[in-house]
């Protein structure tokens, strides 16, 4: 920290081609993951692996241009390791993006979900980076994850979507991580959506139950990048290099999404950081 000034308030992890959101910042510091001290290396495709610090609307924030997967070969432990850093370093507030499959029949490619709950299918059968032994300092060894969507963000984002003229691309829904790396069989595919699932992807639950754990506010969202093949008859397939591609187009919008909550969701400044 002592080659920085910033110390922020607000944290964003990056999903799969949206890195660009660490552009929006002012007065930047920027680290790659190797210059970090036990920091994981990102090693997927639009994922570049720095740490942003900067200034957004008079917020003092950090950005993951990057993020860790499961699937990477990373232990829970670590592909979560950055949100207890953030803590550390007084963030009150994280904002999780991601790249996600549309299973819910309303959700098009280029649309952006608020993630109002996830399921989280490795946490259900015990990938939790939450297991092995409690660090009390951080949180309880049982925490409760009902409302771990803020919504008085997700209300406030949706305000400011209709002020951007953008509500039209907007809803809520129920994101699933899924393990990864190979995208949904059809029979899985029809799995989700009958589970009452509207977007899938391979990240975020694990960074926002440990976020949860150690008492940070999240706002998350999902820019659909794809509509996950349900039926036999589709010919469609999808790849990584499609779900890039409709990052790149969306960043804008997503962009000045972002900025505009940050700008105008409030700070409580009573972070006590006493975690550690
Ligand atoms: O969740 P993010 O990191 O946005 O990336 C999503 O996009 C990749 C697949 O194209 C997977 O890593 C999936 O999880
Ligand atoms: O269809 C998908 N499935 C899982 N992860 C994803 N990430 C982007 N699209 C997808």
């Amino acid at each position: 920290m002592s080659q920085t000034k910033h110390r922020p308030q607000v944290a964003i992890i990056c999903g799969s081609g949206l890195g660009m959101l660490a552009d929006t910042l002012k007065c930047q510091d920027s680290f790659a993951y190797s210059d970090i001290p036990g920091f994981p290396q990102s090693t997927v495709q639009g994922h570049a692996g720095r740490l942003v610090f900067g200034e957004l609307k008079g917020k003092t924030c950090v950005c993951m241009q990057g993020r860790f997967h499961m699937y990477e070969g990373h232990s829970l432990l670590k592909t979560t390791f950055p949100v207890r850093v953030f803590k550390l370093l007084g963030v009150e507030t994280l904002f999780v993006t991601n790249a996600a499959g549309s299973l819910a029949d309303g959700l098009q490619p280029g649309d952006i979900m608020i993630i109002k709950d996830h399921v989280n299918f490795p946490g259900l059968v015990g990938l939790n980076p939450l297991c092995g032994p409690n660090d009390d300092k951080f949180g309880p060894r049982f925490p409760a994850m009902s409302g771990c969507y803020d919504k008085n963000l997700r209300c406030l984002a949706m305000e400011i979507a209709k002020q951007l003229g953008v509500a039209g691309l907007m809803q809520e829904g129920v994101y699933a991580m899924v393990g990864g790396p190979n995208f949904e069989t059809i029979a899985e595919a029809r799995l989700l959506h009958r589970l009452g699932v509207d977007a899938v992807g391979m990240s975020t639950a694990p960074e926002v139950v440990v976020a949860t754990h150690c008492g940070l506010r999240v706002f998350g969202l999902s820019l659909i990048t794809n509509k996950v093949v349900k039926s036999y008859e589709d010919s469609d397939s999808v790849n990584h290099e499609g779900v890039l591609e409709v990052g790149r187009l969306r960043s804008h919008t997503v962009q000045q999404l972002v900025t505009e909550l940050i700008g105008r969701m409030e700070i409580n400044n009573n972070n006590t950081n006493n975690a550690a």
